[in-house]
């Protein structure tokens, strides 16, 4: 199997979608071309027995176009709408492992939907249509020159120009207008997640109209692009449309056979480029498709970091000597060393910025450290499967997504097929006391801050892993409640617990302090 994942039976299927498509057309063709010779034969008035089986021909192919028309629709489709449900799955596949560090939101929207959703178009309309015209165009002028040697050439050239000529015109210009445009593309596409995702405080900091407007802007200036392109290509549209009616006059004047073969070639001329015409504005889809196929290509054949298999199981869990600096950045950690055997209670302080959060990060395996090592039971984390990791270390972070469903749903994500009762105790721990019915609106945000927070601390109580992390859980409750809830939750946890906070008072009692910054 290649990148694209085109297997042979693919293959197969798209030759006999080609097939029933040329064959469709080809009829159509030939309906045409009897049609006209029928009528112009019928003028002669000659004896209706030679007519009958022209007669008979014209309804059978009738019939025959209608019905290789629908069979085409089903194997084309069928063959684009199955391998792009398998293409969709290996692009969401190839983006998971670098999501969160490569990819910004408007990005990855491009790629799962509209690259996935142009490269159907490259199959549908393009690549069939051209296969079937370059068929039918072939088969036609090859009858055509054995009916008129000049009818068959005039043919030939006419829909060179037409099938070849015109649509590389149309590629070069499309294309250079698409490089042109491209980064103002990605601009928008960025300013228009932007707006949607930030749009409550662009509100808040009265920014909203204008970014609206400058987003506008871009619109506007892409738009007047577009115009520009489509005016050059619709100048070879027109183009097209004169020289199928030259080469179709042309054909009617030089064929030099009786007067119903020539009206069958000039009208059957006039069919073909019906086919040939519209590969102009398939050659434009073309550029644009390129483009998507070349960010889907790029995607597919980035080689995933590479991802540990072992089984991870309860321990001991060490950093020995972690950094960790960002691209671009002064490092956020330097030199750690944390010794977690089971059981124990390590408190995290430090200033704002001092890197407790990226600490949670490297043991959680969600942040790989660029110097020193972490290790658990004797063996480098990122050789432990990560899917499987949260089954030793977990916990609550500030930025821990909630689900648009209900307080229920949410819990059970830690703990699939816990009992009503359980997920009421792991509330009364965390402090939380909604009904688990509540809808939570989309990230909580039908919740007040201290009730998302609880609701994620709950989770991870319900969790209950062998290494517990928490990011200063009770940071938004009032203190005495914060504390109240805290003192629960540690009263709760039966394994080891590293804990971030601002406030000394918490880690009291504490096997371990780690002070940073
Ligand atoms: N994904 C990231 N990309 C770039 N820099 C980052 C990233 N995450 C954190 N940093 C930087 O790393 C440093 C440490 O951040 P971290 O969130 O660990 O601090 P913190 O001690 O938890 O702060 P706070 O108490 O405010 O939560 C900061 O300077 C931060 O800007």
């Amino acid at each position: 199997m290649n990148v694209w994942g085109v297997s042979t039976k693919d293959v197969v299927r798209l030759v006999r979608a080609g097939l029933i498509a040329s064959g469709a057309e080809l009829a159509g063709l030939a309906l045409m071309a009897t049609a006209a010779w029928l009528l112009l034969k019928a003028a002669e008035q000659p004896p209706l027995a030679s007519l009958t089986v022209a007669i008979v021909a014209v309804r059978t192919l009738a019939l025959l176009r209608g019905g290789l028309r629908y069979a085409e629709r089903l194997a084309g489709h069928e063959v684009v709408l199955r391998y792009l449900g398998a293409l969709r799955t290996r692009v969401y596949t190839s983006l998971l492992p670098h999501r969160v560090s490569r990819h910004s939101g408007g990005d990855l929207v491009t790629r799962l939907v509209s690259d996935v959703d142009a490269v159907q178009d490259a199959i549908l309309r393009c690549l069939l249509p051209a296969g079937v015209a370059a068929f039918v165009g072939l088969a036609s002028t090859t009858v055509a020159l054995i009916i008129s040697p000049a009818a068959g050439f005039t043919l030939a050239l006419g829909l060179a120009v037409a099938g070849i000529v015109l649509p590389w015109l149309c590629v070069r210009i499309t294309r250079s207008a698409a490089e042109a445009s491209a980064p103002a593309r990605a601009d928008l596409a960025e300013r228009a997640v932007e707006l949607v995702t930030g749009r409550r405080e662009l509100i808040a900091y009265g920014v909203h109209e204008s970014t609206v407007d400058a987003a506008h802007t871009a619109v506007d200036a892409l738009a007047a692009r577009d115009r520009a392109t489509a005016n050059r290509t619709s100048l070879l549209a027109a183009a097209g449309m004169l020289v199928q009616l030259l080469t179709c006059v042309t054909i009617a004047l030089v064929a030099g056979v009786s007067t119903p073969l020539t009206a069958a070639l000039a009208l059957g001329a006039l069919t073909v480029f019906e086919l040939v015409l519209p590969l102009t504005a398939a050659a434009q889809r073309w550029v644009e498709v390129q483009t998507s196929a070349q960010r889907v290509r790029a995607l597919l054949t980035e080689p995933a970091p590479a991802r540990g298999t072992a089984v991870p199981e309860p321990g001991h869990l060490r950093l020995e000597g972690v950094g960790v600096r960002f691209p671009g950045r002064a490092p956020a950690l330097e030199g750690v060393d944390l010794d977690l055997p089971p059981g124990k209670r390590v408190g995290i302080l430090g200033p704002s910025g001092a890197g407790k959060t990226t600490v949670l990060n490297v043991l959680l395996g969600f942040v790989a450290p660029t110097s020193g090592r972490v290790v658990l039971k004797g063996k480098p984390l990122d050789e432990y499967d990560p899917t499987l990791l949260p089954s030793v270390v977990s916990g609550a972070l500030a930025d821990a997504h909630v689900f648009h469903t209900t307080v229920r749903e949410n819990l059970l994500l830690a703990k699939p097929g816990a009992t009503d009762a359980e997920l009421l105790e792991a509330c009364s721990t965390a402090g939380f006391d909604l009904p688990l019915d509540r809808e939570v609106g989309s990230d909580g945000d039908a919740l007040s801050g201290g009730q998302r927070q609880r609701l994620v601390l709950a989770r991870a109580v319900l969790a209950a892993p062998p290494i517990l992390v928490l990011d200063e859980p009770v940071e938004g409750l009032d203190p005495e409640h914060g504390d109240a809830v805290l003192a629960d939750v540690l009263a709760a946890a039966r394994g080891t617990v590293v804990l971030v906070t601002h406030r000394e008072a918490h880690v009291a009692g504490f096997d371990e302090v780690l002070r940073l910054g």
